[in-house]
């Protein structure tokens, strides 16, 4: 029976990938070779771009009140290695709490780019993950990704993950540049973005604050509960449908048409 959607869109950590392989594969990756990289990169002009995005973003935060919050320096003729070490300053303290925002998501894909070039890095995506896309494809449905990751980063995820290259199965992805993941407005900017109307979209993520933005936009909505995700409260489940596996979607009565 067809499905009651014609878009899926999914989140990556905690829904697609486990959340372990982000906090201890990923984010090390970043701690561990940030001052390596910076002196191998510092001439390039990505390396430019990112730094003035981190810079931006540390004026704000300072300028906020932040507390932690440091600035990063324009850089002078003498003064390379305070820059480097203000970046790595910054960098460490907005990772210590996991932070969304596109300035560090950007750096954080930047970085991680060499690793999966190089091998050193490959993505865990899950077995149902990939048989679900299979049959999303079969029936013409099409897959986009909304991560607080960088664009550029989600497409090396997926490019390099441990079933092979996988961006064959997606026709866009989205990242915080079109609004955050907890706000309804991001949810009806995609919906436009990709020309359907939210209903005929379902969108599935571990997080429940971002199931209730998008079910606040019309989405069509469910929980993913991997191993590992954070638990998920009895209002939690006995508001949303939750799948501890993609492929429980095609046997749920709420995402099957019953006309079709
Ligand atoms: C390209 S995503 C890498 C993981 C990451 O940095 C992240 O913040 C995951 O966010 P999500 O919105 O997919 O949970």
């Amino acid at each position: 029976m067809r499905p009651s959607y014609k878009i899926v869109l999914l989140d990556i950590e905690g829904t697609t990938t486990p959340i372990p392989f982000v906090h201890e594969i990923l984010f090390p990756y970043v701690k561990k070779n940030l001052a390596k990289f910076l002196d191998e990169n510092w001439s390039e002009n990505e390396m430019k771009e990112n730094i003035q995005l981190l810079r931006e973003q540390a004026m704000k935060d300072v300028s906020e009140g932040l507390a932690g919050a440091n600035l990063i320096p324009e850089e002078t003729d003498d003064n390379v290695d305070e820059v480097k070490k203000a970046i790595i300053q910054n960098i460490e303290w907005q990772m210590s709490f996991d932070r969304k925002i596109k300035a560090l998501k950007s750096f954080q894909g930047y970085i991680w780019k060499s690793g999966f070039i190089s091998g050193e890095l490959e993505t865990i995506v899950y077995n149902d993950v990939i048989e679900a896309m299979n049959k999303w494809k079969d029936f013409e449905i099409k897959i986009f990704i909304y991560s607080s990751g960088s664009v550029s980063a989600q497409k090396l995820l997926f490019g390099h993950s441990d079933k092979g290259n996988l961006l064959k199965y997606f026709s866009g992805y989205f990242d915080t540049t079109i609004g955050s993941k907890l706000e309804k407005d991001s949810y009806l900017n995609i919906a436009k973005h990709i020309g359907v109307e939210q209903k005929d979209i379902v969108f599935l993520s571990d997080n429940v604050k971002e199931i209730h933005a998008a079910k606040n936009a019309g989405f069509q909505t469910a929980i993913v509960d991997r191993p590992n995700n954070a638990p998920l409260s009895d209002d939690d489940r006995k508001d949303n449908v939750v799948f501890t596996n993609f492929l429980q979607i095609f046997t749920h009565n709420s995402y099957i048409d019953s006309l079709g």
